[in-house]
């Protein structure tokens, strides 16, 4: 009879994780990425007039310069350009997160980007933030813990958390931790896919990664494009930068945009773009990898003898795609028949917050109790509260107890360093995790839950 029992928990835990994992095959909303002549201008600081060479000169600086595109659910659009060009700007405006003078239009299903958009987008930034003693399991099941939102039981969040680790090949590595510089952990490209896990938990149906193979080598970065593939089948819109991708990488994208000093050359499919370069007359001289190639000419570097001029060469691509390619995007960007309808309800029971305050602060304090755990009890804090111990033991030794000014004193170092000691550490973790969390930038909850659980922590 207990046999019988077993294996029906077995089967309803194996039902349970199938259906986790299906969950991540496809998207709960699809959304389609408009942006219209973006266009961002920073202002410069002034600069000391002693130091200044061109007083008239102009205070603002354009980084984006007319930019337009569309990307469609089950679409991976690549950012490329050189270094400074714009990809970072660019993407962190398109994921509602870069404030300023932006001009132009960006809509998420024809609407403005709203709460509820920013709780389907994901975010993978460049640097992966993650706390380096948390093991792989760790780190997901808290994350899904404090982003989940109630509706799952806690049991579903942890077979969320596991579904992720599936479907990114973290098995291997799921009981590793995340390591730092001198701890040893995880491997660069399985540190980036815990990265793009996190954000995965939410199932995503907008993925944003900013330079997700960087400092990889290529086969691991195939490895992570593949997997955005994938996720692109189930309906979602990807969109990511990239520095010098492999060729096989660079016809994995679906759309390709090119910038030069914040202006477009290039956008449209990604196995067309050398068609265009060879219709405008650029052809490279030798077979090369097309991102190299493209990388070239966003740099003013020509393959055609006549042109040495760097500055000649970045004109007559931004002209040529002024006359050959603007119109046409404009054309398909009016087209509002491939937007799916958005859904209010969806939407409205996204824009309310996922855990209660009291549950974010329970997760916090039990992350940061397991992450710092080994700070506390390490050898270096106890050597250090055992050597003030005994200086301080030192030098009220055998104090004449009719001193009062002495026992004053006493305890005033007494009161003041098990004051201060504390307060000082929590300095010191406190901006790591804030770094941590504001990057999630869950809710403003989430954020004083933090507060309050370092305080309590510390003191
Ligand atoms: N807030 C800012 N203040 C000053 N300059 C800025 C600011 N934001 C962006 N820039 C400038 O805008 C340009 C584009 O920056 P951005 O980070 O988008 O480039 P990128 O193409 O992502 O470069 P990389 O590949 O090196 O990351 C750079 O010249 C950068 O210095």
């Amino acid at each position: 009879m207990e046999e019988v029992s077993d294996i029906e928990i077995a089967e309803t835990r194996a039902e349970d994780q199938f259906k986790a994992n299906a969950i991540f095959k496809v998207t709960n909303q699809q959304v389609v990425l408009k942006f219209i002549d973006v266009v961002y201008t920073i202002k410069l600081r002034k600069v000391s007039k002693l130091f200044e060479k061109n007083p008239s000169s102009d205070d603002n600086k354009v980084i984006l310069n007319g930019i337009s595109g569309m990307v469609q659910p089950g679409e991976m659009l690549a950012m490329l350009g050189p270094s400074g060009s714009g990809k970072t700007t660019l993407l962190t405006a398109l994921g509602g997160r870069l404030g300023g003078h932006l001009n132009g239009t960006i809509t998420y299903n024809g609407k403005p980007f709203s709460n509820s958009m920013k709780r389907k987008t994901g975010f993978v930034t460049q640097d992966d933030v993650l706390y380096p003693h948390l093991t792989v399991t760790e780190t997901l099941i808290f994350t899904a813990l404090l982003r989940l939102p109630n509706s799952f039981t806690k049991q579903d969040k942890i077979m969320h958390a596991e579904a992720v680790i599936d479907q990114l090949g973290l098995t291997k590595c799921k009981n590793s931790i995340i390591g730092e510089p001198f701890l040893r952990g995880v491997s660069g490209g399985e540190r980036k896919r815990v990265s793009i896990g996190q954000e995965m938990l939410i199932n995503p149906s907008l993925l944003f990664l900013d330079e997700p193979t960087s400092g990889l080598d290529s086969t691991t970065a195939q490895r992570i494009v593949s997997t955005l593939l994938e996720l692109t089948e189930g309906g979602r819109t990807v969109v990511l930068t990239i520095h010098q991708p492999s060729s096989r990488i660079f016809y994995m994208f679906h759309k390709v945009l090119l910038l030069c000093d914040g202006n477009p050359l290039y956008f449209g499919q990604g196995s067309a773009t050398m068609d265009y370069f060879s219709s405008i007359g650029y052809v490279p001289s030798v077979a090369m990898n097309p991102s190299d190639f493209l990388l070239d000419l966003a740099n003013g570097d020509s393959p055609n003898e006549s042109m040495k001029e760097q500055t000649l060469v970045k004109k007559t691509l931004i002209g040529a795609y002024g006359m050959k390619i603007a119109d046409k995007i404009k054309e398909e960007l009016q087209d509002m028949s491939n937007e799916p309808a958005p859904d209010e309800l969806e939407n409205k029971k996204l824009a309310m917050w996922p855990t209660t305050w009291w549950q974010q602060f329970i997760v916090l304090l039990q992350r940061g109790v397991k992450e710092r755990k080994h700070e506390s009890f390490s050898g270096l804090n106890i050597a250090e509260v055992l050597i003030v111990a005994v200086l301080s033991g030192l030098l009220w030794w055998k104090i004449d107890i009719s001193h009062l000014q002495d026992q004053i004193g006493l305890l005033f170092f007494t009161s003041g360093f098990w004051g201060f000691y504390p307060l000082f550490q929590a300095i010191f973790t406190l901006i790591p995790s804030r770094t941590y969390d504001a990057r999630k930038r869950t809710i403003f909850g989430h954020i004083s839950a933090l507060f309050v659980f370092h305080f309590k922590d510390h003191s």
